[in-house]
Order: structure tokens, then C-alpha cells, then sequence
């Protein structure tokens, strides 16, 4: 019986994760920290000696930057890898670009919170999780759950909105349980996937 692992990362520290900037679909890069968390995070899933056969990543640079850190870490830059727009960050509409602090004195901390973490409302102009989950779960179902049913070692280097989509997918979790879910950058979550394709377990990689 051939193993069923879907690992899921999210990117390292960008720049505008640094200066706590909404980011959705703007594209910045990885800061020096975020570069040092992509690579620890090769050399944590190579600790466990997994060997991948396929990445999927998004379209902005700081998923598959992080990917190609990943990859070149372990030794595994040649993996066949796949991009697309569907696992892009969840797009944060007319609050892309602003400070979260500065979004917070404008708004209030709990519409702020709201449009951060609630389910199915949407930021002024932008996806709520819902509209994420919507646009990322039919890619995985056609595409990265298939590869991973067939025994292939996968990983999926995307951003923490498209990852908690996923998550709530793959854990069943409720709209209320994904709210206080976050995805810390650099740390590899490694799913052990059944043959029905529910996860038999779920291990955080971190040092
Ligand atoms: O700015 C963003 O695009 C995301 C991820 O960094 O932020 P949040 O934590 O508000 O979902």
C-alpha cells in the first residue's frame, strides 16, 4: 500500500507581512526572514525524508518563491510543478495595500476581525473565505486530490487565506472552528490522506 502525503505550506514572512499590510493578490516578495523560514522548512520536510512527486503553488511570487527555497533545500528542484490562480491569496479588494493597525482606527477592531476571519463576509470589493473555499476546492478535487489518491508525495505552497480553505476541506471544519484557525508562515503541515480521501492524521512540522 503506497502512501497517500498532501503537505501544505504557507509562504515565509513577506514584506508586507512585516510592515502589516493587507496583501491578498498584491504580489511582494519574501523578506530575509521569510527566505530563512521557506528554507528551514525544506530542511524539516527532508528530515523526514519525503520525496516529492509533485508542487502546486499560486501565481504571486512569494508562494513560489518559497517553493523553489523548499525545493532547492532538499534537493528536489527538478519535482514537476504546477501554478495557478486558484490557489491565490483570498483578494482583499479595496483594503489591499492599507494598514491592518491603521484599518483598525478607521473601522473598528471588530469589523476589522470580522472581514479578517468571518466566513462569508466579504472585505468591501474583495472574496470573502467562502468565495476562497469556492474557487480553491474545485482545483483540488480536480487536480491535487487525483495525484495524491494515486500515491503521489505532494506539496502545496499557497498563502493563509487559500490554505485555511483547504484546511476547513480536508478537517471538516465548521465556519465558527475555521475562524480561529491560523497558518503560521514557514511551518509544513504534513496530511496523511485515506484511499476515501479523508485525512487519517496531520502532523506540524516546526523546530
Ligand atoms: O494580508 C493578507 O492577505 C492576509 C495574509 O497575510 O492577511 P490576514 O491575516 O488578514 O488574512
Amino acid at each position: 500500500m503506497s502512501d497517500r502525503i498532501l503537505v501544505l505550506v504557507r509562504h515565509g514572512q513577506s514584506e508586507w507581512n512585516l510592515k502589516n499590510l493587507f496583501t491578498g493578490w498584491r504580489d511582494p516578495d519574501l523578506t530575509e526572514q521569510g527566505v530563512a523560514e521557506a528554507k528551514r522548512a525544506g530542511a524539516l520536510l527532508k528530515a523526514e525524508g519525503l520525496k516529492f512527486d509533485v508542487a502546486f503553488t499560486s501565481l504571486l511570487s512569494r508562494a513560489q518563491r518559497t517553493l523553489s527555497l523548499v525545493l532547492g533545500e532538499m534537493g528536489q528542484e527538478s519535482v514537476e510543478t504546477l501554478a495557478s490562480q486558484a490557489l491565490n491569496e483570498r483578494d482583499y479588494g479595496d483594503l489591499s495595500g492599507l494598514n491592518k493597525d491603521d484599518a483598525r482606527a478607521k473601522w473598528g477592531e471588530e469589523q476589522v476581525h470580522v472581514w479578517r476571519r468571518s466566513y462569508d463576509i466579504p472585505p468591501p470589493g474583495g472574496e470573502s473565505l467562502r468565495d476562497t473555499v469556492a474557487r480553491t476546492l474545485p482545483y483540488y478535487n480536480q487536480e491535487i486530490l487525483p495525484r495524491v489518491l494515486r500515491g503521489q508525495t505532494t506539496i502545496v505552497t499557497a498563502h493563509g487565506n487559500s490554505l485555511r480553505a483547504l484546511i476547513m476541506v480536508l478537517e471538516k471544519l465548521s465556519p465558527e472552528g475555521i475562524m480561529k484557525r491560523e497558518v503560521l508562515t514557514g511551518v509544513p503541515m504534513v496530511y496523511r490522506m485515506r484511499a476515501d480521501s479523508t485525512v487519517e492524521d496531520r502532523r506540524d512540522l516546526a523546530v
